[in-house]
């Protein structure tokens, strides 16, 4: 039996009078990816930042087991006074490491998403918003976290490279057993990634559909990926509030 690294229990939240989540009941488990899928608006950045422990549920509980945990947000958050490479190695900071080892870890990172030579040297103004995200998702695995939240992470990025990304996470959590949320609207993208996939309805929104996919992604052939992704649209066309 697989542990959960994160789990919602009955959990609501509101901005103010507007009622946002509506008692989520969610298990992400160590070693795997879920997916979080839903319409537009509908919360799931929202429970993604409640995961993170950047908000607080209205009621409910959120239960981590893990010591690290990392966020990519939709658009990628950098400190616009700092280079790249010290944007990555800042995210070291708690770790009392030299600032040689960090800087080689910083490196490092920024190696495996592809940023080198001069890149890692520029400020966020002077990247382009794909390195810009690639340099988010270097600084959220760099420090190895248990739980990665990714809250779309890959859009600004072209096809081969969003793929580059994705196995890069993915290669994280198979790695280190960590658990991934990664919010998506593409169900394709769910398919090639995750071996859970959850449903959310628009706001207040609740879990309307849960799915295992089959096997591990890296096992799964291609037409497993195009059924598990028809199934995933045909969730989405059948949670409540749907356009027709
Ligand atoms: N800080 C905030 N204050 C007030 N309302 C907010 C705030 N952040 C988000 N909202 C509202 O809460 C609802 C849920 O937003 P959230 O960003 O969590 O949805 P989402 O499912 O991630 O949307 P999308 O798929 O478009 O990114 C939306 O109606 C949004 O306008």
């Amino acid at each position: 039996m697989t542990a959960p690294a994160l789990a919602f229990e009955r959990v609501h939240f509101s901005y103010g009078a507007d009622p946002i989540l509506d008692g989520i009941d969610l298990e992400v488990l160590a070693g795997h990816v879920t997916a979080l899928m839903g319409p537009s608006g509908c919360g799931k950045s929202t429970l993604l930042a409640i995961g993170a422990g950047l908000l607080e549920p209205a009621s409910g509980r959120v239960l981590r087991t893990g010591r690290r945990t990392a966020i990519v947000f939709q658009d990628p958050r950098l400190l616009p006074w700092r280079t790249a490479l010290a944007n990555v190695a800042f995210a070291l900071k708690a770790d009392r490491l030299a600032s040689a080892e960090r800087r080689d870890r910083a490196m490092a990172a920024l190696a495996s998403v592809g940023l080198r030579g001069d890149d890692v040297r520029k400020y966020p103004r002077q990247l382009s918003g794909g390195m810009r995200q690639r340099v988010a998702l270097a600084r959220a695995l760099v420090i190895e976290p248990d739980l990665l939240l990714l809250d779309e992470p890959f859009g600004a990025l072209d096809r081969p490279l969003a793929r580059q990304m994705q196995s890069l996470a993915r290669d994280h959590v198979d790695r280190r057993r960590a658990a991934a949320l990664v919010v998506t609207h593409d169900p394709r993208e769910a398919a090639d990634i995750a071996e859970h996939v959850a449903v959310l309805s628009p706001a207040p929104a609740r879990v309307t559909s849960q799915r295992a996919l089959p096997g591990h992604v890296a096992s799964r052939t291609e037409a497993e990926r195009a059924a598990a992704a028809g199934a995933l649209t045909g969730d989405a066309e059948r949670s409540p509030g749907a356009d027709p």
